[in-house]
């Protein structure tokens, strides 16, 4: 284990879509380092299973669900005023619960549009605010974290309303950053590249036709997809006390995958030492050539 077993003791943390997939995984590795976890979905048996499966593994009830759906302003506030008063303050948020499916944007109907914006964008600043509000009015100092995605920095065809919705927690990231610094509240975010998860892969890769180089590995110049346990352990960073000073930022974890776009030369990654070589002698030849006939 890279970090120590109790390194997170005495944190509480809540985490929206922590029933399923990557967050899931981030419950189960804070609360592997002593974090005290709750998780959010609108579907009590899977928190309660998911619960049920991590308090298992660390062999502690550390891990509570509640169902909560957070479009719901006065039920986000409702369900984070009861960890308050039954827990204790939360010392972290990671708004991590999503919506999203690839559509040709022009049949995208406004009820599709809300059901991925609303979720995206409004819940997490419904659950921002309720646990925002709290710190500062009990004047407590708290690390909230949203889960972004590359698109944030180059959009996204067939996702709009997610890469929209995306771009919009990262401007609450930046702003809250700065208006929030002053009572000890770290606004941060993590930027994922592909992690394949179950729910995620059948909305973005359901068939063979739609199989692009988004949810493929060897379009990443790392060469493979992100696991779940580094992107933990960069969350679990934020989550700490080891890095008070970062705040606004948004951090990509993605083997470079958004950076190697069609308009760079990142194909020639598959080049061999020998086309290398070839290369070299072709371009020799061209400025051997032209430096033939300079005249100055
Ligand atoms: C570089 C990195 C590569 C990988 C990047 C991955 C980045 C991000 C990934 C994610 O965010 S994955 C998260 C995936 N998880 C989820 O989506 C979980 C939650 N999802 C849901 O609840 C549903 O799947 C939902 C459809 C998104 C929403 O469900 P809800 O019950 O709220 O809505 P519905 O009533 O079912 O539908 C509302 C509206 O939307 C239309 N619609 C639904 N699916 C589609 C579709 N596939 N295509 C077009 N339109 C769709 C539906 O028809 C309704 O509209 P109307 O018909 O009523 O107008
Ligand atoms: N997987 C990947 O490659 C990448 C994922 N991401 C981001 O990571 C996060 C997790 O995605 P991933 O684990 O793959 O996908 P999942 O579908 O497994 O996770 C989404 C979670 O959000 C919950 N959720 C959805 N709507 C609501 C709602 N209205 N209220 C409460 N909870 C809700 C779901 O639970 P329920 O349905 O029970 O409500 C589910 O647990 C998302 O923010 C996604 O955008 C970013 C980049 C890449």
């Amino acid at each position: 284990m890279l970090f120590d077993k109790q390194c997170l003791a005495g944190k509480r943390v809540l985490i929206t879509g922590g029933g399923t997939g990557i967050g899931k995984g981030l419950a189960r590795h804070l609360a592997a380092h002593g974090a005290e976890v709750h998780i959010w979905g609108r579907r009590a048996q899977v928190l309660e299973d998911a619960a049920a499966e991590i308090n298992a593994e660390v062999d502690a009830q550390r891990v509570h669900w509640q169902a909560v759906d957070i479009r719901k302003a006065e039920a986000v506030d409702a369900a984070v005023g009861e960890i308050w008063e039954k827990y204790g303050p939360l010392t972290g948020l990671i708004n991590n619960a999503a919506a999203n499916f690839i559509a040709p944007t022009k049949d995208l109907s406004p009820r599709g549009f809300e059901a991925i914006t609303s979720t995206v964008m409004n819940g997490a600043f419904f659950t921002t605010h309720a646990v925002g509000r709290r710190w500062i009015a009990n004047g407590l100092k708290g690390s909230i974290v949203s889960t972004l995605v590359t698109w944030i920095w180059t959009g996204s065809p067939f996702v709009v309303p997610s890469a929209m919705a995306k771009a919009a927690v990262n401007a609450m990231t930046m702003s809250l950053a700065v208006e929030w610094a002053k009572y000890g509240i770290r606004v941060n975010a993590v930027a994922p590249g592909p992690f394949p998860t179950d729910y995620a892969w059948k909305m973005l890769n359901p068939t063979d036709d739609s199989s692009v180089g988004a949810t493929q590995a060897d379009e990443v110049p790392a060469g493979r997809f992100g696991e779940i346990s580094e992107l933990g352990n960069l969350v679990l960073l934020l989550q700490s006390d080891g890095c008070d000073y970062i705040t606004g930022e948004t951090i990509a974890i993605d083997g470079a995958h958004h950076l190697a776009a069609p308009s760079t030369f990142a194909g020639l990654n598959k080049l061999s030492d020998e086309q290398w070589a070839h290369i070299k002698e072709q371009a020799k030849a061209a400025s051997e050539q032209s430096k033939a006939q300079r005249t100055v």
